[in-house]
């Protein structure tokens, strides 16, 4: 790392997936996991569920990042709280966003970002950031249409593992429809929800309920973090296999997700791609003295 003392920051949030924004414009900063754990810790540090580095995509250490620079100037390099890196964001993707505006590196309401699964379009719609996450698959696709299932999942305080569905959303997921009777709202993830089979990354784990038609509720255990009010990624990958456990291949109406940190719009979009739309805020901007960390 270049010898900083000093490091500018952004805080922001979308549904409350909280993220600390550091701008890197010059890729002078050595971001590692040591100084990732120590701007999210909410005790110590600035907190957040995750971290966010501003950097040019031609100035990314990956190459197959650099390769998208001349579609997507900017690369959100994403890290979780507890230091890991991650393929994607989809909250992250509105804030990062967002704050591309606000500083002038983008002017336009659409344009495009680049992330470690891929170029990701950003849509300004008003007050509202849509994104076009891209294609999304299953990864046991052949189990999943015969069983609508492929994993299970087990809370600590439930007797019964639940089943589950896997949803890579470039990104993992594991997806719960929780049964007739257990309260989303009681459900303990203070603890890592334990998955089978053990996936090997990893995986993020959402618990749903159908609220109504095309409308569920959805809590998340998040990989690096723990509970999060909200995962955008995740927030897709509950709307896709809540259509495709009733029977749609692909969703034909847009769903809406709420999570405890509030609302987002899901909408499948040709060629197998999911959009992803919602707020994105941007609420304090500050310095911190590196030394104090
Ligand atoms: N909160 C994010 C997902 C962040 C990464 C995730 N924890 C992982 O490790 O895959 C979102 O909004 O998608």
């Amino acid at each position: 790392m270049a010898d900083m003392s000093e490091l500018r920051f952004t805080k922001g949030h979308g549904t409350e997936n909280d993220f600390v924004v550091v701008p890197d414009v010059d890729a002078r900063l050595d971001l590692d996991a040591d100084l990732t754990r120590r701007l999210a810790d909410r005790h110590a540090g600035v907190g957040g569920d995750g971290v966010i580095r501003v950097v040019p995509t031609a100035a990314a250490i990956d190459e197959s990042v650099r390769a998208m620079a001349d579609r997507a100037p900017w690369f959100m390099d994403y890290r979780n709280a507890d230091g890991s890196v991650a393929e994607m964001c989809g909250n992250g993707t509105r804030v990062f966003a967002a704050y591309l505006r606000r500083e002038g590196l983008e002017t336009a309401d659409e344009f495009e970002i680049a992330t470690r699964a891929g170029i990701k379009g950003i849509r300004f719609e008003g007050d509202v950031v849509a994104t076009n996450m891209g294609r999304w698959h299953l990864p046991e696709e052949e189990r999943a249409r015969a069983d609508g299932f492929d994993a299970l999942v087990h809370v600590v305080g439930h007797g019964d593992p639940w089943s589950a569905l896997s949803v890579d959303m470039g990104n993992p997921h594991t997806v719960v429809a929780l049964p007739e009777g257990v309260d989303l709202d009681g459900l303990d993830l203070l603890h890592v929800p334990e998955v089978r089979p053990v996936p090997p990354h990893g995986t993020n784990v959402e618990f749903v309920r159908i609220v109504g038609p095309a409308h569920i509720a959805m809590r998340v255990h998040e990989r690096g973090v723990g509970e999060t009010r909200s995962c955008g990624t995740g927030v897709c990958a509950a709307a896709l296999a809540t259509s495709f456990w009733a029977g749609e291949a692909e969703p034909t109406q847009d769903w809406t997700v709420d999570v405890p940190g509030g609302r987002l719009r899901v909408r499948a979009l040709p060629h197998h791609e999911v959009e992803l739309a919602g707020p994105a805020a941007l609420v304090a901007d500050g310095m911190i003295d590196l030394s104090s960390l």
